[in-house]
């Protein structure tokens, strides 16, 4: 059991956090058919490609300031429930943009959520603006202008996710150094859908203190060693990938060799819905089906914080809370 533990995560795509009961809700507001991607109460998909058209159906059922209010209020509450006290959501300025509300009302309404969530259970929250690959570099470069304005306080990173088999991490350079300049943590979604070279290509080019997944850098070895001698952080999210068959089962992935390999690795839950799965259920999976102590499950909580894209302060009241 690991309820008692204190946990943090660093990884998690909000719209992704969508609960099909939620989703099935804001479809009744608004008056929209699901039944193509919710069907017995679970999300429609099959491979990572109807995964993505499923996650951006599901973007599409929120509409103003106040759905993502309470999307983000209703996930940093249930986190906080199961002993979260910190917690980085990933968040997509386009699809503000895309449902017409706009990328401030967007960031907004999400601020807004973990401001409720914090005044409620004393969880922190953050967000991570993310570029899409699939949407190409100058969308991407458009994104990264917009958050190096820093248009909300609680948003401290930049992220590039979406399909890694398009682009090479190369083509978003430039929106690397906007967002490096001004002031945001980097972290790249690598070594997920592709290989270790997916991997060598973030740190090649953008040297990211962290990486989203990273765990196919196990192809490797000369890569891991690499990851282990920079401290770069690795994001695991174990349920997502083995839901979306990067590895066959949880006996197949790499989160203990990595660690044992001297890699920073760190839980995380990823889009929990849509992979059956939740952050406390990450954490179980560690414990119960990977074989981790209580103690080593607390040092990659402890590695999260000191991972967390937050002011020193943040981060040492957070370290203390531990
Ligand atoms: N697992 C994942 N990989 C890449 N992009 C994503 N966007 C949402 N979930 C993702
Ligand atoms: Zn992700």
């Amino acid at each position: 059991m690991t309820r008692h533990l204190k946990k943090a995560e660093l990884h998690c795509h909000i719209e992704g956090a969508t609960p099909p009961e939620l989703a099935l809700a804001q479809a009744g507001k608004y008056g929209l058919d699901v039944s193509e991607i919710i069907r017995d109460g679970a999300y429609v998909w099959t491979d990572f490609t109807s995964f993505v058209k499923c996650y951006d159906a599901v973007a599409s059922l929120f509409r103003t300031e106040e759905d993502y209010a309470l999307l983000a209020e209703a996930y940093l509450t249930e986190l906080a429930a199961a002993g979260t006290i910190y917690s980085e959501i990933i968040v997509s300025p386009d699809h503000g943009n895309t449902i017409g509300l706009g990328a401030d009302a967007y960031l907004r309404g999400l601020a807004a959520g973990i401001e409720a969530a914090r005044a409620k259970t004393g969880i922190e929250g953050r967000m991570l603006i993310t570029i899409i690959r699939h949407m190409g570099p100058e969308a991407a470069e458009r994104t990264a202008l917009y958050a190096a304005k820093r248009a909300h306080p609680l948003v401290t990173g930049f992220n590039l996710a979406g399909e890694e088999r398009m682009h090479r991490v190369a083509d978003f350079t430039r929106s690397f150094d906007i967002a490096r300049d001004a002031g945001l943590g980097l972290t790249i979604h690598a070594g997920e859908l592709s290989g270790a070279f997916s991997v060598r290509d973030a740190l090649d080019h953008v040297r990211p203190s962290r990486i989203s997944h990273g765990v196919r850098a196990i192809e490797d070895v000369d890569l891991v060693k690499r990851i282990a001698d920079e401290g770069v952080v690795l994001e695991t999210c174990p349920g997502s990938n083995v839901a979306l068959q990067v590895f066959p089962d949880f006996a197949a992935h790499p989160l203990r060799a990595l660690r044992d390999a001297g890699c920073r690795v760190t839980l995380n839950s990823d889009d929990p819905p849509f992979f059956h799965t939740s952050l406390l259920q990450e954490y179980e999976i560690a414990s119960q089906v990977m074989g981790f102590s209580d103690a080593e499950i607390d040092s990659m909580t402890r590695t999260a914080i000191e991972a967390a894209f937050v002011d020193e302060p943040t981060r040492t009241r957070l370290l203390a809370a531990l």
